[in-house]
């Protein structure tokens, strides 16, 4: 552990861990504020993979586009012999992913649109700092406080505009939720967020997704046939302004896809769309 983070910040439990970093709670010695450190080992980061330039990307992307409301904040970074260690804020209050898993089922529109509004404000706020996120998914939106998320994990992110800037490709991203265009082996665009940001609110309003298949290749090719569906049983009570958002967001043509901003300022999203009555499923 870099001498000089321990200098300023005392270590304390494990919180989490992911294919390449290790996230510890850490407590600034200075203001006795508390924060999340990502320690990322550099010997990942060896080479030419994808894997090993994303990792370098994090820190500055997150650079980038901090500070916003709903992202995971870059507070310091440091360095040693075999570790890169990001600090962010600390979201202690699980992620969205355990929030779908406790409720077992469909969130109420209402409470979708909530934590849907503040995903798609931080995905736009990337998107014109010229960052695309490329691994949006449940896991990623993580609770700060009750019903206020942050997106987190820029560690696929790319880099499109300013000096750093290089053309997004290669496959990057989680199954159910990556765009068909990745799969395709060109270049791509911001847009790939929107359809992982289609796909998450898919599965808040169903709780299945929208793309299924038992392996990483049988969802893949439910990807490429991008065929949605929304089925009765649990579409039926859905509004027909969701389900047109679902059409726009989920759709092949990324010409037609729509961009983030355009999510912002659909009706659905305005609150305009007509939706049933329904109780809060929040449950932890
Ligand atoms: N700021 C944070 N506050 C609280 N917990 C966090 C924070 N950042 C990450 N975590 C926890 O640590 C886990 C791993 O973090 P992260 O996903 O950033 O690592 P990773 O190595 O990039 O993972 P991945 O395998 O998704 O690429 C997360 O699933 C989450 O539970």
């Amino acid at each position: 552990m870099s001498a000089a983070l321990k200098r300023d910040y005392q270590i304390c439990e494990e919180i989490g861990r992911g294919r390449f970093g290790t996230v510890f709670k850490c407590v600034s010695r200075s203001t006795g504020d508390s924060f999340a450190v990502k320690s990322i080992d550099k010997s990942l980061t060896a080479g030419d993979s994808l894997d090993a330039q994303c990792l370098l990307t994090e820190p500055k992307a997150l650079a980038l586009v901090s500070p916003h409301p709903h992202l995971v904040q870059l507070h310091a970074t440091y360095e040693d012999d075999s570790h890169l260690h990001i600090v962010t804020d600390l979201c202690p209050n699980s992620d969205l992913h355990a929030l779908i898993l406790a409720n077992g089922g469909a969130f109420p529109e209402r409470e979708a649109r909530s934590i849907f509004a503040q995903l798609m404000t931080a995905v736009s706020h990337c998107h014109r700092k010229g960052v695309i996120h490329r691994d949006v998914k449940p896991d990623n939106v993580l609770f700060d406080s009750w019903n206020s998320v942050r997106l987190a994990d820029l560690g696929s992110a790319a880099v499109v505009a300013g000096a750093e800037a290089a053309a997004a490709a290669g496959v990057v991203g989680t199954p159910y939720y990556v765009a068909p265009e990745v799969l395709s082996g060109w270049e791509y665009g911001e847009k790939v967020d929107v359809w992982s940001c289609g796909v998450v609110l898919y599965i808040m309003l169903a709780g299945f997704p929208p793309f299924y298949g038992e392996t990483a290749v049988e969802i893949f090719d439910a990807v490429l046939r991008a065929n949605l569906r929304f089925p009765t049983r649990v579409f039926g009570s859905v509004s027909p302004a969701a389900k047109d958002l679902l059409r726009r967001m989920l759709c092949k043509d990324v010409y037609r896809r729509f961009s983030a901003e355009q999510v912002l300022r659909h009706p659905w999203m305005t609150g305009g769309g007509e939706e049933p009555e329904s109780e809060s499923m929040r449950s932890f």
